[in-house]
């Protein structure tokens, strides 16, 4: 049994089909084939650290750990273990579909067998088409009449009622096959960075299933309103758990569904969409495989974007001098997470008011989330950047005071990630440079010294992509 990213027990059709034929050897390869693929940022190497233990954890130590190019290795540990055959859950990264088709290919070829199952979608992309047979570009029809009208998820597996292990002969396995321990692989950040991340996660199937039913029993009913305001706990924070595995997308769809069934609350339904946005990534990826490098819409490929390294650096440690900015990439330093609405404010504020290209934020973002997802990370900047399929137009230019103002009201979230500016009043705390002096000294802020002052003007910058954009259109 090959897991991939799908670090889990419950619900794993693959382990199930395997359990199903008899003993099994479970086997993590880290893909260090970083040619074909992209490495693993540094925030998602630290998920991965914990969820492989937790992992062996569940399957009492007997996960055996790779590194490596799987292309090599999988056929050289099916003849080592004597194995008849290989069982997975598929991946829809386009270097992952290719990697998965040459060993399938391999294998079939030298009379091995190979299953792959449907382990992390709701829909798979290729299910899901117009009736012309062409793949949706915008998400409500996606959605609605498309995944909705066909045929429903797959309802979750029970786990393999017993898991037996075959003995192996670990002698065969030399270090030239890249065989490894958990820790050999390095994955834990030399810097400390991640010092505070296991204050905010519990990696693996059990902090998954906490995430779950916290979720169902305190906020997923105040969900509607509750998800725009970062300073509450008003989502699941499902979203790295979903991305390693350690949670079917399944389990958590019928969980809302068959506890809220009779609802007619629309925080269910709009919940249940949301999953429905990280399929619509996963579809445009399968479909549109370019769209991690190239702008959805090539129109976007002739714009002139900033190169400013200054202010690039401003943005990615907090300090640009706009509160609910510096916030937000404090939040996701600190915690390898960023609120959405906030990851869309950062974005736009990145993209339009500093003009610096989409790839740069996405970049940085893969480094530090522990949810990086090619596919969610990639259709979520290029929806901010406007360059996107279903994106927000270009004129649509979040305003960073007026988005503090409405979804960080008192100022709670800025506070928590700003606290050199924690003792200005309410009125103050998303536009210091506003507070009358003696106001600002009171509450020990001095711009340019305590705090940044703004690195651009916000008037000025959103009238110059204004006009920048406005000049591709013409
Ligand atoms: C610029 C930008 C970059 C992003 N990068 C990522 C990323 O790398 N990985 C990632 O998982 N999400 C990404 N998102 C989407 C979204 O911000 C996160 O999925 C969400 O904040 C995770 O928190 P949660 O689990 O509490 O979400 P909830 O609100 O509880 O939503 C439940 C689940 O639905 C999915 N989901 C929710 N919103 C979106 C969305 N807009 N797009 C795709 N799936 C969604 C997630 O799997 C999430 O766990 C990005 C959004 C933006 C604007």
């Amino acid at each position: 049994m090959w897991f991939r990213q799908d670090l889990r027990v419950k619900d794993n059709p693959a382990l199930n089909a395997a359990c199903d034929e008899g003993k099994i050897i479970p086997i993590y390869i880290y893909d260090d084939n970083a040619t074909d693929g992209r490495a693993l940022g540094g925030a998602s190497n630290w998920w991965l650290h914990h969820s492989l233990n937790s992992l062996n954890d569940r399957l009492n130590g007997h996960l055996k750990v790779f590194k490596g190019d799987p292309k090599a290795l999988i056929p050289a540990l099916m003849e080592a273990y004597e194995a008849k055959g290989i069982y997975w859950n598929r991946c829809y990264e386009p270097w992952q579909i290719n990697r998965d088709k040459a060993i399938k290919k391999q294998l079939l070829d030298n009379d091995y067998e190979a299953h792959s199952s449907n382990g992390s979608l709701l829909w798979e992309p290729m299910k899901v088409l117009k009736k012309d047979g062409t793949p949706y570009r915008v998400f409500t029809p996606y959605y609605r009449k498309g995944c909705l009208n066909v045929e429903p998820p797959r309802y979750p597996q029970a786990p393999p009622a017993r898991i037996t292990y075959a003995d192996v002969d670990d002698s065969k396995i030399t270090k030239a096959n890249h065989s490894c321990n958990i820790d050999d692989l390095n994955l834990l950040p030399s810097l400390g960075w991640d010092s505070d991340f296991k204050n905010h996660w519990k990696p693996g199937e059990d902090g998954a299933a906490d995430n779950l039913q916290y979720f169902i029993q305190h906020a997923a009913r105040k969900y509607k309103d509750a998800r725009d305001i970062p300073s509450m706990n008003g989502t699941s924070h499902l979203s790295p758990h979903l991305h390693f595995g350690e949670v079917s997308p399944n389990q958590v769809w019928y969980a809302i569904k068959d506890r809220f069934e009779t609802s007619e609350d629309k925080s269910i339904d709009t919940y249940l969409s949301e999953l429905g946005w990280r399929e619509f990534s996963y579809y445009l990826l399968y479909h549109f495989p370019t769209i991690p490098t190239k702008n959805f819409n090539d129109k976007f490929d002739k714009f002139n974007w900033r190169s400013d390294a200054k202010s690039l650096k401003a943005w990615q440690t907090g300090q640009t001098g706009i509160p609910i900015v510096d916030a937000g990439m404090r939040e996701l330093w600190q915690t390898g997470y960023m609120h959405n609405r906030v990851r869309m404010i950062v974005g736009s504020f990145l993209v339009k008011n500093l003009l610096i290209s989409w790839q740069e934020g996405e970049r940085w973002f893969w480094d530090c989330l522990v949810d990086a997802d090619l596919a969610s990370n990639t259709a979520g900047w290029q929806w901010v950047a406007g360059t996107g399929a279903d994106a927000a137009p270009y004129f649509r230019i979040f305003n960073p005071l007026l988005q503090g103002e409405k979804f960080d009201k008192q100022g709670k979230y800025v506070r928590k990630y700003c606290p050199e500016l924690a003792d200005l009043p309410d009125k103050y705390i998303h536009k210091p440079w506003d507070a009358p002096p003696v106001i600002a000294k009171d509450a020990g802020v001095h711009l340019g010294d305590t705090y940044p002052k703004p690195i651009v003007d916000l008037k000025a910058s959103r009238q110059r992509a204004l006009d920048a954009f406005q000049a591709l259109k013409e």
